[in-house]
């Protein structure tokens, strides 16, 4: 948070403060319902039971949401502590903290997190159940790439293998699907018979598989799986922590519930088992994680599995004008495996929806950076202005563009933030101080240099194996063994021990400035003159602080690196007046002024790898998802061209799919170029898996057939989608797929 922003805070606390003295608590209470429309007003007041929200995009969810957490302490008195509600990202999670922060003027916002910051709550207070230490690490991916580099290095593997990427990635299967009672062999097993299992391995995967499971074992670390399973495992197992949780937790919430996915639905319903107060918010149009494992049933079969569940449409929406609602209720309509619903305006505009045909890429680039500058001149801040795609790698031409035309914008991704090495360094240095573990003593032992190289690492991992300890460890029993003469060692180890000793009296952001300083390693980047990396940690600096802020008293180490551990990339923030640039994954539950949703062609989105029906149908609810962010003008361009592979670019499906009243053409694709388009649809979607072909001819029929020409249908073989027919001018029937168009003849 910036000074401003908590500056903005004090004062709104004490305004509340005023106003409840002169007014009385019945004004607050108005004020607070009369921001609220008749369907958010029966969400927020429906406190007791099972409710589900359906609602759509734009339609007040978050509001609603953050109201009721104020309704719930405020008017019926219950304690934020006895409140949980989830969120998506931890964005998401931050700013919903922000708004109730606002709306009780308590510091305390009870649980509002992610499912994943939830479960390290839960285990920071009974991972003793599973007898691991209150102080577990939570993994990001460069932990478990540190992991894997151990591995890799123990076992003759190389990338050729396996990229760290892949072997992530199948880690994560492996988990899910093929050994989903892994985590037992974390509990139940010991390193020892772990790192048997390990050596014994042959195959790849195995290796790979239990050298990571051994590795977490050893630093008792926990990624995103992890943290879910053991919790689970720690509610089934032991009644009595259950019990302390449901009773703990009076009322749940969770936001985005159309992307909920099957162990998180089994753990919100093991929380919920004793009050039995659930309220949930989702909309069917936006399930956009259905390949991570998200699952639309649990939203529209909430009613059957719960009971008197009560449930509130909420289709009113505020964000967009009629014209972009018009466009993104008549795109959504297409899709047939939905719950049939439009968006009700509540604004008013002129504004049409734009849409442009480049016949190149640069032409398109330059149109939207021409719209730019128009807009600019109207005095539309940078930041108010959005690019969004479907893939990053749509954005080369387009960044050039800008460039040129010094548009100042800025990439939500690339290197993720939290990733970046100097970030990880610094925040190597503030768990070496915490944990000193194996993973942040292999990484900054060394950096700055402290002339503790290759040789003297083999024998401190020969130390570590022999003896069982820590490398940590290790160091400080071997320091005054010859090998390490010469080297800073020893103050290396003074270093970490005496921040060990004090962190705990001290602001995290005075020890993280403390410690890049008497480390040496800002002044190791300063001397490389490495700017960039410098102004990384600044940023990271500040972040630490905006993170005290919000947290009040509880900010302590030990918390932050575990909030830290669960980030990713979109969950920082850029405030700066420059126009933002996004893949469509990364805007959800977002919105903004005005949006720009580019390369909108056939095989980049929808995306070329979308392989069956179901498929087809989530990237049109992912555009949807794209175009229901923009609040005054909507901008969508595609262009002609090829595409990597050499196949010609066609438009999208979606910009036909819009009934065409709806858009105004800017420069419209030739007729040609349309009917081709039509064409290629009609031919790729007979190639998604789940398409239906409809058998439209009986038996006796007389067909035509574009190359076999005038035929009979003899049979009809449903089981194979096909006829049997016999040509004219073919001795021998040949059996023919319902995919293929036939005239009646
Ligand atoms: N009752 C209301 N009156 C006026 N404005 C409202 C009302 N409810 C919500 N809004 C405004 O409408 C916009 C959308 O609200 P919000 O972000 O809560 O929607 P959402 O349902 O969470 O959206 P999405 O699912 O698309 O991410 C916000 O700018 C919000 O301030």
């Amino acid at each position: 948070m910036t000074f401003d922003r908590a500056l903005s805070f004090c004062c709104h606390f004490v305004i509340i403060g005023l106003i409840e003295h002169i007014y009385g608590r019945n004004f607050i209470l108005d004020q607070l319902l009369c921001q609220l429309n008749q369907k958010q007003l029966e969400a927020v007041t429906s406190t007791e039971g099972f409710i589900r929200v359906i609602a759509g995009a734009g339609s007040g969810k978050t509001r609603a949401l953050s109201h009721r957490f104020a309704f719930l302490v405020n008017e019926i008195g219950i304690l934020p502590g006895n409140i949980l509600c989830v969120t998506f990202t931890n964005k998401a999670a931050n700013e919903m903290r922000h708004r109730i922060h606002n709306l009780i003027a308590d510091n305390d916002t009870g649980y509002i997190n992610t499912f994943h910051g939830f479960c390290v709550s839960i285990l920071q207070e009974d991972s003793h159940a599973v007898q691991y230490p209150k102080n577990f690490l939570v993994l990001d991916n460069q932990d478990i790439d540190s992991m894997l580099k151990i591995i890799y290095e123990e076992r003759g593997l190389t990338l050729r293998h396996k990229t760290f990427s892949k072997a992530r990635d199948m880690i994560e299967m492996y988990k899910l699907e093929r050994y989903p009672n892994y985590y037992l062999d974390l509990i139940t097993m010991s390193l020892d018979t772990l790192r048997q299992k390990y050596l014994r391995a042959t195959d790849v995967n195995d290796i790979i598989f239990y050298g990571y499971l051994y590795q977490e074992k050893k630093c008792f670390g926990l990624d995103y799986n992890d943290l879910l399973k053991f919790s689970l495992y720690i509610f089934e197992k032991n009644k009595e922590i259950r019990l302390k949780w449901q009773k703990r937790l009076e009322y749940i919430m969770i936001d985005e519930f159309q992307d909920i996915d099957k162990i998180q639905y089994q753990l919100m319903k093991v929380l919920c088992g004793y009050h039995k107060n659930l309220f949930i918010v989702g909309d069917p149009d936006q399930t956009i994680y259905s390949w991570r494992g998200a699952d639309i049933n649990y939203l529209l079969n909430f009613d059957k599995a719960f009971p008197d569940v009560k449930t509130i449409m909420m289709n009113e929406n505020y964000r967009s004008t009629p014209q972009i609602l018009s466009v993104c209720n008549s795109l959504i309509d297409k899709n047939k495996n939905r719950m049939k619903k439009d968006l009700l305006p509540m604004c008013h505009s002129k504004n049409s929806v734009l849409y442009y045909h480049g016949d190149t890429s640069e032409e398109e680039s330059d149109w939207i950076a021409d719209q730019i500058i128009k807009l600019h001149k109207k005095d539309i801040s940078y930041k108010d202005i959005t690019i969004l795609y479907r893939a990053h790698y749509v954005t080369r031409t387009l960044e050039e563009t800008l460039l040129k035309k010094k548009i100042p914008y800025s990439i939500y991704s690339g290197i993720q933030f939290f990733e970046r090495m100097e970030v990880k360094d610094a925040l190597s240095y503030l768990r070496m101080i915490t944990y000193k573990d194996d993973l942040s003593f292999l990484r900054i032992v060394n950096v700055p240099k402290r002339n503790i190289g290759k040789k003297r690492m083999e024998f401190l991992q020969a130390y570590v194996n022999a003896h069982h300890c820590s490398f940590y460890e290790a160091l400080k029993e071997c320091v005054e063994d010859p090998i390490f003469k010469g080297t800073d060692a020893k103050d290396f180890i003074s270093l970490i021990d005496a921040f060990s000793v004090t962190y705990e009296q001290r602001t995290i952001s005075e020890v993280l400035s403390d410690i890049l300083d008497r480390s040496g390693y800002e002044e190791m980047l300063r001397t490389t003159g490495n700017q960039e990396r410098l102004d990384n940690l600044a940023e990271l600096k500040q972040a630490v602080y905006d993170y005290e802020i919000s947290c009040g008293e509880e900010a302590l180490l030990p918390d932050y690196l575990d909030h830290v551990a669960l980030f990713t990339n979109s969950d920082v923030t850029d405030d700066s007046d420059k126009v933002k640039l996004m893949t469509v994954h990364a805007a959800k539950g977002l919105e903004f002024p005005h949006v720009f949703l580019c390369a909108l062609n056939e095989g980049i989105f929808p995306s070329k790898k979308t392989s069956t029906i179901e498929g087809m149908e989530e990237e049109r609810r992912l555009a949807f998802v794209a175009m229901s962010r923009a609040m005054k003008s909507l901008f969508l361009s595609e262009s002609h061209g090829k595409n990597f592979d050499g196949s010609t670019r066609y438009p999208s499906r979606f910009i036909l799919d819009i009934d065409q009243k709806f858009l105004e053409y800017v420069k419209k694709p030739e007729d040609t170029l349309i009917a081709e388009t039509k064409n290629y649809i009609h031919y790729s979607n007979r190639y998604l898996d789940g398409y239906v072909a409809e058998q439209t001819f009986q038996v006796g029929d007389k067909i035509i057939h574009n190359v076999f020409g005038q035929g009979r249908i003899k049979s009809i073989l449903s089981d194979r989608n096909a006829y049997m027919i016999k040509f004219e001018q073919i001795e021998t029937p040949r059996i023919i797929s319902f995919r293929v168009p036939i005239k009646r003849a």
